[in-house]
């Protein structure tokens, strides 16, 4: 039974699903990080929010993990680098608080245009300062979007509903989408001069890291106020403090920050900021969702291979899995054949799908075949981690799908090149599941992948079948099935013989010395 770990303040709807799910959860928001390091390597999954730290050195511990679920949307927190080489799949939940943070934001700008936290404390004090709190009104006002995804179209909406006109930045938003959300796409430079209040819906990368600074904020409108609902780092804070106290920002609204938990912040105690501790995703409606949502995926994901919104690895879904996993299986052996023959620099990777298989989803199968390629040269490769492990070895990847009718109902074929040599087999589904591989070398041969096997490249001569057998029967080797096929009658041929017991390395070397045989190879599958 797979064991989950949950180390954060999720929702304890998500325990339940776990554990209706039949998967052995243990709950223990807060837990402290060395005590993560000691216990992770008994769980095969782990679902955290923000706090858990899923370091370089957790996923080095993890030797059981397979998942690592993020309740929520930014996986900052997770060395998603690390968990790829690992092996381990990084999922979260796209768009379980988007509503909820939109809002957020929204709430963000009603604080800051009617200043209702300064004014909340002061009526509260016992003073009634109706003449100190003269607010703006948000209708007419332009806001500037800069991100316009899940959150920022959100924003966008409810910003219209309050009469505001609506800029957005986002290079990758199409106009198509700007027209269907009633934005007005921009650039960057018109955004900072024409709004009046602008909130960041980004990402942080680099390409967004400080994007608001002393530069931008230089070419801002007098009296603009910025929200700040996404991620700190985004706006360089030192600037930002400079440009309250000057008096050309009117106000800051932000819920993230440089460094969280932000006990200490250059932005803290200006009269028109308004903060909060990351409450963006924190109503008890997102943080359900986010809580079932992630619990159901990982569920998916350690009972069945199915997998939505991860990060690092494609995606599967339920009603998919049962019919990739049989081709899934296919190609890993079929790649692990050509890997166990492979003792050279690989160059290149082709993936064929034919028949039924060109119509499937290619990413998994392309993974898989890749694993099994890669895992004689290296321990660790699994599905996850086998595509970057394949681009940091510079082996050339393609996938072809072909139309043509292939002799079997579904076929796919692997060739892995080196600079000195092609190596290409032929596999088959038979009954829908069960591997089967129907070529090699472009020699038609039938055999299942059996555990232990005998690879032997001969020439169609008398005498070889003979010879083989005696050499392995003196061994006390038991031969399970043999296999053969040519190319033609007398010329270039192939055995493939199951065997009940390991072929040491005495009788290898005298099956190579047979005059028929080219080459001879102990594979196991
Ligand atoms: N405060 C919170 O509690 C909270 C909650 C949820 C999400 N978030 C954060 O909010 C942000 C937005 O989340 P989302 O779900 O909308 O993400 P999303 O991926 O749906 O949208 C991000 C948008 O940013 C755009 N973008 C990327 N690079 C850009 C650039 N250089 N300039 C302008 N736009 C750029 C993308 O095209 C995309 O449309 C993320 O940083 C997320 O982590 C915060
Ligand atoms: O879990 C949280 O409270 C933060 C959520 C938010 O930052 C996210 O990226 O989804």
């Amino acid at each position: 039974m797979p064991k989950v770990l949950i180390s954060d303040k999720l929702s304890e709807q998500a325990v339940e699903i776990f554990r209706a799910r039949g998967i052995d959860t243990d709950f223990r928001p807060g837990l402290p990080a060395e005590e993560l390091l000691s216990v992770i390597g008994e769980y095969d999954g782990l679902a955290v929010r923000s706090a858990t730290k899923v370091t370089a050195e957790v996923l080095a511990r993890a030797s059981n993990l397979k998942v690592v679920g993020r309740a929520g949307i930014g996986v900052d927190n997770v060395d998603t680098k690390a968990a790829t080489e690992h092996g381990v799949v990084v999922m979260n939940t796209p768009f379980g608080n988007a509503v909820t943070t939109a809002e957020h934001a929204i709430a963000m700008m009603f604080a800051l245009a009617r200043q209702i936290p300064q004014a909340d404390t002061s009526t509260q004090a016992g003073k009634w300062e109706k003449s100190k709190f003269m607010g703006v009104e948000l209708t007419g006002k332009t806001l500037g979007l800069v991100g316009c995804g899940n959150i920022g179209s959100i924003v966008a909406d409810r910003a219209r509903g309050l009469r505001m006109r609506v800029l957005a930045y986002d290079p990758y938003l199409s106009e198509q989408r700007a027209i269907e959300l009633g934005v007005r796409k921009v650039d960057l430079e018109e955004l900072f001069a024409e709004a009046d209040i602008i909130t960041l819906h980004t990402p942080l990368t680099d390409s967004t890291r400080g994007i608001i600074n002393a530069e931008a904020l230089a070419t801002m409108k007098k009296g603009v106020r910025i929200v700040n609902c996404a991620r700190g780092g985004l706006v360089v804070e030192e600037d930002l403090r400079a440009a309250l106290d000057s008096g050309h920002v009117a106000g800051a609204a932000f819920d993230v920050f440089v460094t969280e938990p932000a006990t200490e912040n250059v932005l803290f105690g200006h009269p028109n900021v308004v903060c909060t501790p990351h409450l963006g995703a924190a109503t008890s409606e997102a943080q359900e969702k986010v809580a079932l949502q992630i619990a159901e995926q990982m569920s998916d994901y350690l009972l069945t291979g199915a997998v939505s919104n991860a990060i690092n690895v494609p995606s599967v879904t339920a009603e998919e899995a049962p019919i990739l996993r049989p081709y899934m299986r296919l190609a890993e052996l079929m790649g692990s054949f050509c890997g166990q023959l492979t003792r050279s620099a690989i160059r290149s990777i082709q993936i064929e799908l034919e028949g039924h298989a060109a119509e499937l989803n290619a990413d998994p199968i392309k993974a898989a075949a890749i694993t099994g390629v890669l895992r004689s040269q290296v321990d660790s490769v699994n599905m996850v981690n086998a595509p970057t492990m394949a681009h940091q070895r510079g082996i050339d990847i393609s996938v072809t799908r072909h139309d043509r009718e292939p002799d079997y109902q579904t076929l796919l074929r692997v060739t892995v090149t080196t600079g000195t040599r092609t190596r290409e087999v032929v596999g088959t589904l038979i009954g829908g599941d069960k591997p089967r591989l129907v070529g090699v070398q472009g020699i038609g041969v039938e055999a299942d992948f059996a555990p232990r096997m005998l690879y032997v490249r001969n020439y169609d001569k008398p005498g070889f079948i003979g010879a083989l057998g005696s050499m392995l029967g003196e061994a006390g080797v038991n031969i399970a099935t043999f296999h053969l096929g040519r190319r033609e009658s007398g010329g270039e041929a192939i055995a493939l013989v199951e065997v009940d017991q390991r072929v040491d390395d005495a009788v290898l070397a005298s099956v190579k010395a047979l005059p028929q045989v080219v080459r001879v190879d102990s594979l196991s599958f």
